[in-house]
């Protein structure tokens, strides 16, 4: 089942200046796992950006076919006057218990505590629940793991590989560390556009 489909591609944020990328084609399916690379400025961000719905570039073809993306980016953009708890209640609308989640992820001693409180890596961890906690159909990762140690970046791939297999969601990353690729799957390089697997 195709998730989103993009052909020819370009967007512009500004008329007249020069686009943010070019001429790209990308389809994800279900269950896709994508890499997107190349230098900064290339347009990864943008590109996730158009496929999360929040931009619309020309095209000759742009199909969205899911209801939830979940995106997280480097930056965790927690709400900072409020728990952990309370920032992933406010995406919750299951009302399952997050304890186990939380504590899968080392954050159990956390429920409490304001967002402003914690360090980068314990925020990157939040907000990666915070993503996951909407049943995304899509998961869009903006170098969302870089603050996490070797154990606890684990400890993250695994949560995303068992949801992908719960729930078939595709997943669309972005790091700049290949070595810390969360799966091997189709890559697209955007600094020369081309699509391998
Ligand atoms: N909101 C915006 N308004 C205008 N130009 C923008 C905006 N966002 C990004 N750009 C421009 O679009 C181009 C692509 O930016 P983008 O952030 O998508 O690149 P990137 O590959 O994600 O970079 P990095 O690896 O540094 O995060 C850049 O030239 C950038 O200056």
């Amino acid at each position: 089942m195709t998730l989103f489909e993009g052909a020819n591609m370009t967007l512009r944020y500004d008329a007249a200046g020069a686009p943010a990328f070019s001429d790209l084609s990308l389809s994800i399916r279900k269950g896709d796992c994508w890499f997107l690379s190349g230098p900064s400025g290339a347009g990864k961000t943008s590109l996730l950006r158009v496929i999360a719905g929040l931009e619309t570039p020309d095209a000759t073809r742009l199909v969205r076919r899911f209801e939830r993306p979940g995106f997280a980016f480097a930056e965790p953009r927690l709400l900072p006057d409020l728990t952990v708890a309370q920032n992933l209640s406010l995406v919750r609308s299951d009302g399952r218990d997050m304890m186990p989640a939380l504590s899968q992820l080392g954050l159990q001693d956390m429920a409490d505590r304001p967002a402003a409180t914690l360090s980068k890596g314990q925020a990157q961890r939040v907000a990666l629940l915070r993503a996951l906690s909407t049943e995304p159909d899509i998961l869009l990762l903006d170098e969302a793991l870089g603050g996490l140690d070797a154990g606890r970046w684990e400890a993250a791939r695994d949560m995303i590989c068992r949801e992908r297999k719960r729930t078939g969601l595709a997943i669309i990353e972005v790091t700049h560390d290949p070595a810390r690729r969360l799966f091997q799957g189709q890559s697209l390089s955007l600094d020369k556009a081309r699509e391998t697997r």
